[in-house]
């Protein structure tokens, strides 16, 4: 079976710096991987590669069979490769009700009825609890997002990503500076998402990687070093050198 997301020989550089290093990888449909590496090793330049925000010198980007390295953002979205929302987008005066709403109906060519319309509009309403109960945020949704904690704010990028119906979900750094208290439930959400997404999560904080990844992929200075088991990546020789430090002790 072919595969659902390719990324094949990707290359950037800035200058005589090489930042992403002939990067190959590959998602499965329903996979969960978590990408990793320390500071500097190229993840954000990666992750603009794979949305479009970057053109690679050399390489491509397929998603679902389809050569997608010369489409645009908007466009990539809009065929299912989908980042994940960041809080600074959010509208505070609005509800997680209304985010979604507003996004669904974008979606559907009818964002003009976001005025209160889209409420007798069943098949959105479902839509908006069925995305909203999967982020565990069903209580929250007619709460104005400036009175939302945090870690449920981020929850709501997640929704609103979930809401433009991905086939691939890029999650950048989903539990990054979420108190502790609150990164339970950001795993659970986690937990939640439809079986058949792929997901593929840009995070640092090692326990949510090992606790949600079926699959590891370490970039160490613009390159993959390693792609297999969270099992297998704390024993790794390279990756212990690279990124793992103290935890794989
Ligand atoms: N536009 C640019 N021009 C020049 N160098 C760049 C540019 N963008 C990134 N770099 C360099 O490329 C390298 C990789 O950066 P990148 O931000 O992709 O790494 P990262 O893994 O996301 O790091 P971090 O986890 O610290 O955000 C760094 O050395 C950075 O200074």
């Amino acid at each position: 079976m072919s595969k659902i997301f390719e990324v094949s020989n990707l290359k950037k550089s800035f200058g005589g710096l090489t930042v992403t290093d002939n990067v190959s990888i590959g998602l499965d449909k329903g996979d969960r991987v978590a990408l990793i590496g320390p500071n500097g090793a190229g993840k954000t330049t990666f992750v603009n590669l794979v949305t479009g925000h970057l053109r690679p010198d050399s390489g491509g980007v397929f998603l679902d069979d389809e050569n997608i390295t010369s489409v645009n953002a908007i466009s990539r979205v809009r065929k299912g490769l989908v980042r994940s929302f960041q809080i600074t987008r959010l509208f505070r005066d609005m509800t997680p009700e209304e985010h979604i709403a507003l996004a669904l109906l974008q979606v559907e060519g009818k964002a003009r009825y976001i005025f209160g319309n889209y409420r007798r509009m069943s098949h959105i309403m479902d839509e908006i609890y069925e995305i909203l109960s999967t982020l565990g945020l069903q209580t929250l949704a007619r709460i104005k997002v400036a009175n939302l904690a945090y870690g449920q704010q981020r929850l709501l990028e997640i929704a609103l990503a979930l809401a433009l119906r991905p086939k691939v979900l890029l999650l950048d750094e989903p539990a990054a500076g979420v108190p502790q208290s609150e990164t339970g439930r950001i795993e659970d959400a986690l937990a939640r998402l439809p079986e058949d997404l792929s997901v593929l999560m840009i995070e640092h904080d090692m326990d949510l990687v090992f606790r949600f990844a079926s699959r590891v992929i370490v970039l160490a200075a613009g390159a993959v070093i390693f792609d297999g088991s969270p099992k297998d990546v704390v024993n790794n020789a390279r990756v212990r050198i690279a990124y793992l430090g103290s935890y794989a002790q």
